[in-house]
């Protein structure tokens, strides 16, 4: 038995056509979305990932605010960038592409965003806000694997969730999605320090990996039937010398699993349709 691929990317064609109808919707109210990126310095991959963003964003009819500073911008250089952000009513939400340059400091950066415009959803007020249940923008990536999981009716009321990796932007705030009432899983947080990895995963009904591990999760450390989501990104390099992504999952594991979520071609799209999301919301809001 092969699993079935949940495909993220056909998923997140869907979301982007339901925020195209919103966008328009706003346009009726005089109300554009806007996204703002700041990017400081010229790495090419974070180059590659805004231009992305905005890309996505031209899709469904947000507007893009972009903001580029120097590699050696000074921390005062990049408050102020924020600050003008922060007070721009056009800029519904923006994100600071990471990594930053070595010299700044990130999380003073991070925390200088005004919560309710911070469309990572990555910001300490709105992890708390999620930890309390108060209504907050959504970290993207674990809010993009739910949504993929309800779309494909994927059972998670009652179910046991296995999340390998306990990292900020995944792991940790993955596991409060999962236990609010309305998903109302039953979640093991499996980290580096878990003795018997697979005991854990073996019983669970969903299994969700995002250890930055290649390889991690291989057929035997899987329930058969059970849901299997990579959200694995690994850089490697083959024998050809070329860089790749890998994931977290062993292609073996398509062999036992129920359904799996690739990686590509499942988190990442659906990362970037809950950024959008998350924009849309905040427009409908301020509106
Ligand atoms: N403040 C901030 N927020 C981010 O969300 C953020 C960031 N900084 N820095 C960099 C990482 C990386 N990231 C990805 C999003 C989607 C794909 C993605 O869609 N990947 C495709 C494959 C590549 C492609 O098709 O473009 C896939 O998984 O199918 C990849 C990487 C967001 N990031």
């Amino acid at each position: 038995m092969t699993a079935t691929i949940l495909d993220g990317k056909a998923t997140a064609a869907e979301i982007k056509d339901e925020l195209r109808a919103r966008v328009k919707a706003l346009a009726e109210r005089g109300i554009t979305p806007g996204l703002g990126t700041v990017l400081v310095g010229e790495d090419p991959g974070s180059q590659a990932y805004v231009n992305g963003k905005h890309r996505d964003c031209a899709e469904v009819g947000i507007a893009s605010l972009r903001v580029t500073l120097p590699a050696d911008a000074t921390q005062e250089q990049l408050d102020t960038a924020l600050a003008e952000l922060n007070a721009d009513p056009a800029c519904h939400g923006y994100i600071v592409q990471l990594p930053l340059p070595g010299h700044l400091d990130t999380q003073r950066a991070l925390e200088s965003i005004d919560p309710d415009k911070d469309a990572d959803g990555l910001h300490p007020v709105n992890l708390g806000r999620l930890v309390l249940g108060y209504d907050a923008p959504l970290p993207c990536t674990p809010r993009g694997i739910v949504e993929l999981l309800r779309r494909h009716d994927v059972p998670l009321s009652g179910a046991n969730v296995a999340v390998v990796g306990r990292g900020n932007t995944v792991g940790r705030p993955l596991g409060l999605l999962l236990t609010r009432r309305s998903e109302n899983a039953t979640v093991t947080l499996c980290h580096t320090g878990t003795l018997d990895l697979a005991a854990h995963t073996r019983a669970a009904d969903v299994v969700i990996v995002a250890a930055g591990v290649p390889g991690l999760l291989t057929a035997d450390m899987v329930n058969p039937g059970a849901t299997v989501v990579d959200v694995g990104i690994t850089r490697v390099i083959g024998e050809d010398g070329k860089g790749r992504y890998t994931g977290d999952v062993d292609p073996e594991v398509t062999e036992v699993a129920g359904k799996v979520v690739p990686m590509p071609g499942g988190v990442g799209p659906m990362t970037r349709a809950m950024l959008l999301t998350n924009v849309v919301e905040r427009a409908e809001r301020a509106g």
